[in-house]
């Protein structure tokens, strides 16, 4: 249980990833959740999680707040951590933290997927430690409030950038840990997330826009396995043109992994495809518009990718048109 000298925590983005790691961490911290479009629901009823990994019917009831004012209005005390778990979508969520930053001391904790997510963050706040984080876990919320999680959870974690002091990602790593989350520190977890970036890149954009679940994919056409493939090898040559090795066989892996679920029919809908069943804007410039970008920088082809990131923009613009 949570005392008084427990680490105060702000959730920014209460949606299904952020739901799962308040649920953890409000066994160890003193937790506040900024919530949007489920904030009725949350502040009656809280959250209730349905985890193949931590049981059924878990029930979360965070102290629930409209916005960061609102956050800070509650106490004169600083946030020891604020995490982002609201989509990573560049440009808005920096300012919109800013009441519940305190310069000097609150840890900025990145839990999303993309690359070069977390530059604004450190511009922002030049003063603040910023935790970046890789997340394996499948999670949905449908109706709001409610949370279904698949068999994975694990944290990967670094300091933001590599070379910045770590005690606050350690710290971050531990306090997971001890809410009994699987967390794992890293001197540098940028090729970690270019290793999850094979997955997001690849399969992320082309759910979305075919509106179907990995295996699907893969079980329409002969074709797919190959193109799938060869976007995720654009993503390790962008990598690695940046210094970060990932083998031939790793992506192989990841491939592997979609290709073992299509007997079993347990397809995955990544959370772009289950954004845009939502009609919610996609993380198009984390996900495929920045490493794109970057291989472009460093005169890396990365054609496939060229052709999702052409299409997935238009279609998040379509959705933002809407
Ligand atoms: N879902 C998954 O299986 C996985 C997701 N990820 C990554 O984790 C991150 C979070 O994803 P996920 O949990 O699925 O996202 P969700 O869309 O489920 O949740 C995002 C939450 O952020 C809230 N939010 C966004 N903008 C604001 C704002 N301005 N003010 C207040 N709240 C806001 C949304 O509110 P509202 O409902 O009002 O829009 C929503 O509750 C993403 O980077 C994703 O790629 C990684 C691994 C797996
Ligand atoms: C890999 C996957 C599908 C689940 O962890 C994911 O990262 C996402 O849905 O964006």
């Amino acid at each position: 249980m949570p005392s008084e000298s427990s680490p105060r925590v702000l959730l920014f983005g209460a949606g299904s990833v952020g739901a799962v790691y308040l649920w953890l961490l409000s066994r160890v911290a003193s937790t506040t959740a900024v919530c949007r479009s489920n904030y009725e629901v949350v502040k009656k009823d809280g959250f209730i999680i349905n985890s193949k990994t931590f049981g059924q019917g878990i029930r979360c009831k965070p102290e629930v707040v409209r916005n960061c004012e609102e956050a800070v209005s509650r106490s004169s005390d600083p946030y020891d951590y604020i995490i982002i778990c609201s989509k990573a979508i560049p440009g808005l969520v920096p300012k919109l933290i800013a009441p519940a930053v305190t310069p000097g001391h609150t840890a900025i904790v990145l839990i999303q997927n993309g690359i070069g997510i977390e530059d604004e963050y450190a511009q922002a706040y030049p003063s603040n430690p910023v935790i970046s984080t890789v997340v394996y876990l499948p999670v949905t919320q449908r109706p709001a409030g409610v949370i279904y999680h698949g068999e994975a959870e694990k944290l990967q974690i670094g300091a933001y950038p590599s070379s910045a002091p770590s005690q606050h990602a350690q710290a971050f790593t531990e306090l997971i840990r001890s809410a009994g989350g699987c967390a794992e520190f890293y001197d540098d977890v940028q090729l970690k997330r270019w290793f999850k970036l094979l997955v997001n890149a690849s399969w992320n954009p082309i759910c979305a826009l075919s509106l179907s679940k990995d295996t699907d994919v893969l079980a329409a056409s002969g074709e797919a396995k190959d193109v799938l493939l060869a976007v995720m090898l654009e993503i390790r040559d962008i990598a690695a043109a940046y210094g970060y090795t990932i083998t031939r066989e790793e992506a192989d892996l990841q491939l592997g992994r979609a290709l073992a679920r299509i007997p079993k029919n347990a397809g995955i809908e990544p959370s772009m495809l289950q954004d845009v069943q939502a009609g919610r804007r996609i993380e198009v410039e984390a996900i495929v518009g920045n490493p794109i970008r970057m291989g472009k920088e460093k005169g890396v082809a990365c054609a496939r990718l060229e052709m999702l990131y052409v299409l997935a923009k238009a279609l998040d613009q379509h959705i933002g048109s809407g």
